[in-house]
């Protein structure tokens, strides 16, 4: 994978995927997550994943899921990474890593520097790192919600490449978000939708030549 990674979550339909992949997208992703507005089928999610083979890394994203669920996944799918994203232990991660032997993104939500500090304990047994907003209590899902946390928490730290930002990312804010963070991996779901798990074509394309530029300018 290139160093600079950009990963567009929650697709679900052929046409919004192809243009993703064709504007560059390094990563697609695909929820499997009934309360979710973006879940698909294991079955839909197969041929959205047969579509992007070859073209970008293939993701599904799921919650805490337990192995009936991740054989079915490993089987059907067959996905190039494994997102999880809920409230997974160091313990399951490595489970899960034993068992399937595939590349783990493992989200973790952020409020406080306290919290990036539980973060670094999953250095080297996840491969990436996502680092997202806390849900809501109120919350029906635990990410995907389009809310930022405080990137200043981020400012003068130095993150290796094995950490990605996400949360309440949006073509808006992501030249900032890169600037503030020097991160060098990014996550959207929200704020390339023009409504609620309705993907928006000129978002994805204007969030991925954002991203670049922002990294082309060199910070
Ligand atoms: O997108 C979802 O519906 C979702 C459901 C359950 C867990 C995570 C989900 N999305 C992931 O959340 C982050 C941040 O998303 P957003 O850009 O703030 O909407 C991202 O990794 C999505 O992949």
């Amino acid at each position: 994978m290139a160093n600079q990674l950009i990963k567009i979550c929650g697709l679900s339909t052929p046409e919004t995927l192809a243009v993703a992949v064709d504007a560059g997208a390094d990563l697609v992703g695909f929820v499997h997550f009934p309360k979710s507005p973006r879940h698909v089928s294991l079955e839909t999610a197969g041929k959205l994943m047969h579509q992007a083979d070859g073209k970008a890394k293939r993701v599904i994203l799921t919650v805490d899921p337990d192995d009936q669920l991740l054989d079915e996944i490993m089987t059907v799918a067959r996905p190039d990474l494994l997102q999880l994203h809920g409230s997974e232990t160091i313990e399951r991660t490595k489970e899960i890593k034993t068992r399937y032997n595939i590349p783990l993104i493992k989200a973790l939500g952020v409020a406080t520097a306290h919290d990036l500090v539980q973060a670094q304990k999953f250095e080297g047994i996840a491969d990436l790192l996502l680092l997202d907003a806390k849900p809501a209590p109120t919350s029906e899902i635990p990410g995907g919600n389009g809310i930022p946390f405080d990137w200043e928490l981020l400012a003068h730290k130095s993150l290796g490449p094995q950490y990605m930002l996400s949360g309440g990312l949006t073509p808006d804010n992501i030249d900032r978000a890169i600037r503030l963070t020097h991160m060098q991996a990014v996550d959207v779901s929200s704020g390339v939708e023009s409504s609620r798990g309705i993907k928006d074509i000129d978002k994805i394309q204007t969030f991925i030549a954002n991203a670049r530029a922002a990294w082309r300018s060199g910070v």
